[in-house]
C-alpha cells in the first residue's frame, strides 16, 4: 500500500476507502508530505488490517451504523482517529469520552464538516444568532446522502440554541396552528431545520436570521469533495496533540470568536 517507507510518516488507514469521501482520502494521504496510506478499508474488511499493518491514525469515512464501532476498536487499540462520519449524537460522544478516559495518550476528532468555509459559517451563525428574533437553517445535499438532516445542519443548530440561550432569547415566533407533516422541517433543539436533497448539489447550508425589517443570511457551499481534504489533513496533523476527544475541526483552529 505504501509507495515509500519513511520512518516519521502518519501511518494512516482510511475506511470508507470506496466511498465518496474515503476515495478522496486516499488520494489526498498518498499526495500528502509526512503520510504513508496503510490501509484501505471497505466494508467486508477486517479491522484487524490496522493492526497488521501498524497504523498510526485513521480516517473514518463510513456510515452511522459503522462509525462507533471502528472508533471504539481505535482508542482501544492506541490508533489517533479523524472522523467526517454523522451520527455522532450526545449519547455517543458521551461514551466516547468515558472510553478515551481510560486511553489517555489516544486523540479523536469528531468534524462534522471538514471545509475551513463551513468550519467559519457555523461560528457565524452561532455568534450571530443570539442578535436576531428569528433563526432557521437550511441544508441541502446530493441525493445518495443517507442521514438528514446533515450532521453539520445538527451542529450549527446547536450552537446556535446555545448562543441564544446564553443571551436569553425565546424561540423564534411562530404562528403556526395547522400544517402537513415535516411542513416546518425538523426541529434541534427549539431551531427549525429543513433538509433538501437534489440531483447536482454536493453540500449546502444556509442559515437565516431575522428581525424587523432585516435579514442575514449564512451560506456556505462545497462544490466539490476536494474541499473537505485540507481540514482532513489538519486533522490528521493535529489529532495526537491533542488527547482525548475535539468535537468540531473548529477546535484545532484560533477563531477568535
Ligand atoms: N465531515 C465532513 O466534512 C464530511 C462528512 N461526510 C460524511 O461522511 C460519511 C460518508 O459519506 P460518503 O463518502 O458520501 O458516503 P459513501 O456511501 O459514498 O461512502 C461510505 C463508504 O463506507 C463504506 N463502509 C460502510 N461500512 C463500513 C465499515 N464498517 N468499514 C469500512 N467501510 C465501510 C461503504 O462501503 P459499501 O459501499 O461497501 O457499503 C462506502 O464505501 C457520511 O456520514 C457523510 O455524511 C461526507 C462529506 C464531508
Ligand atoms: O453526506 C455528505 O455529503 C456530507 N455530510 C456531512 C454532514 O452531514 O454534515 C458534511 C457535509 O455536509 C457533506
Amino acid at each position: 500500500m505504501a509507495e515509500h517507507d519513511d520512518d516519521d510518516a502518519l501511518r494512516v488507514a482510511v475506511l470508507g476507502a470506496s466511498g465518496r469521501m474515503g476515495s478522496e482520502a486516499v488520494t489526498a494521504v498518498q499526495q500528502a508530505a509526512g503520510m504513508q496510506l496503510v490501509a484501505a478499508v471497505g466494508s467486508g474488511d477486517s479491522l484487524q488490517q490496522l493492526i497488521e499493518t501498524g497504523a498510526t491514525h485513521m480516517v473514518d469515512l463510513t456510515v452511522p451504523d459503522a462509525t462507533e464501532e471502528n472508533v471504539r476498536f481505535a482508542v482501544e487499540h492506541g490508533i489517533h482517529a479523524v472522523v467526517g462520519t454523522t451520527g455522532w449524537d450526545s449519547e455517543r460522544l458521551t461514551a466516547l469520552e468515558q472510553k478515551l478516559a481510560a486511553h489517555s495518550e489516544v486523540g479523536v476528532l469528531i468534524a462534522p464538516n471538514f471545509a475551513l468555509g463551513a468550519v467559519l459559517a457555523s461560528a457565524f451563525a452561532a455568534k450571530a444568532a443570539q442578535y436576531f428574533e428569528s433563526a432557521e437553517v437550511i441544508e441541502l445535499h446530493h441525493p445518495k446522502k443517507v442521514d438528514a438532516p446533515s450532521g453539520t445542519a445538527v451542529r450549527t443548530a446547536e450552537l446556535m440554541a446555545a448562543s441564544r440561550r446564553a443571551a436569553g432569547v425565546g424561540p423564534s415566533p411562530d404562528a403556526t396552528q395547522k400544517q402537513l407533516d415535516g411542513a416546518r422541517g425538523a426541529t434541534v433543539e427549539d431551531i427549525h431545520v429543513h433538509s433538501v436533497r437534489l440531483r447536482g448539489l454536493v453540500a449546502h447550508q444556509e442559515v437565516l436570521l431575522g428581525s424587523t425589517g432585516e435579514q442575514l443570511s449564512i451560506r456556505h457551499d462545497s462544490f466539490d469533495r476536494a474541499s473537505f481534504m485540507p481540514g482532513v489533513l489538519l486533522g490528521l496533523r493535529t489529532v495526537a496533540a491533542r488527547p482525548g476527544l475535539t468535537h468540531g475541526l473548529d477546535g484545532y483552529l484560533d477563531l477568535g470568536l
